[in-house]
């Protein structure tokens, strides 16, 4: 058996976009996704949750295309306002979320321990888990850098069993790269994305390690990409900005 991880390029659309231009955006990706891109890539595009319905039927003729939520409670139900379970992802068929994102972290105060919780529900409903990890600038400059983002993974996903932890996918976003045009250069994702794959390694085993996706995240761009892509550890891409704009983010995908 071979074991290889798969080519993701996912976009995050973030707080952006009214559902008109929603529309024109995922119509256009899709098109251009059908007509362009080739070979084994996963394209997975996470808008804001209130569309996520509507631009369901967009994407059904694009089996690359799938739509996912960028966040989940980490409870199934509940007097939660404003808050969506993973229950009501699974309900609308959709298989995808993001969960740590930085800007959870940092905006909405979530932690290792809670992000543990929400990755649990995700795999409870069957949802596919995007696992967000990364430092900040000061870590970076100032810290160990490698061991922090290590501690996020052990902290958030080493008490799954090895089973599910073949369900997840990671995504490696340095803050101080994202919606700065700053990115890490190829040698330094590299850098963590072998770290991160040699501590999963250490914990489940070597092949196991080799089968899970790392998506690099943080001003990746039509420029960049097959740099960041060509990288024998980096899986793919998360893509913010830059998922906004349909050609820029078909030339990434093409990138992969
Ligand atoms: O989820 C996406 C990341 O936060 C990257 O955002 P960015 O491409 O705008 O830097």
């Amino acid at each position: 058996m071979s074991y290889m991880a798969k080519k993701i390029v996912a976009g995050n659309w973030k707080m952006n976009k009214t559902l008109d231009e929603a529309l024109i955006l995922v119509s256009e990706v899709v098109n251009m996704v059908k007509d362009e891109v080739t070979g084994d890539v996963q394209v997975l595009l996470f808008p804001p949750a209130l569309y996520v319905s509507t631009l369901k039927s967009y994407v059904k003729d694009a089996p690359m295309v799938s739509i996912g939520v960028q966040n989940i409670h980490q409870k199934a139900s509940g007097a939660f306002t404003g808050e969506i379970s993973a229950p009501m992802v699974k309900s609308l068929g959709l298989s995808h979320v993001l969960i740590g994102h930085s800007e959870r972290r940092e905006y909405f105060g979530e932690t290792n321990e809670q992000l543990a919780e929400k990755v649990d529900i995700a795999l409870a409903n069957g949802l596919t888990p995007i696992f967000c990890c990364g430092e900040s600038r000061d870590l970076r400059e100032n810290h160990d850098y490698i061991g922090f983002v290590k501690n996020q993974l052990t902290e958030s996903l080493f008490h799954l069993t090895a089973e599910d932890l073949r369900k997840i996918v990671i995504a490696y976003e340095p803050i101080w790269a994202i919606g700065t045009g700053l990115t890490a250069s190829a040698e330094q994702a590299q850098e963590m994305h072998a770290a991160l794959r040699g501590h999963l390694a250490d914990k489940y085993g070597k092949e196991l390690a080799a089968d899970i996706s790392i998506l690099y995240g943080g001003s990746v761009g039509a420029g960049n990409a097959a740099e960041l892509f060509a990288q024998p550890d980096v899986d793919g891409g998360l893509v913010g900005g830059a998922s906004l704009k349909s050609r820029d983010f078909t030339e990434i995908i093409k990138a992969r």
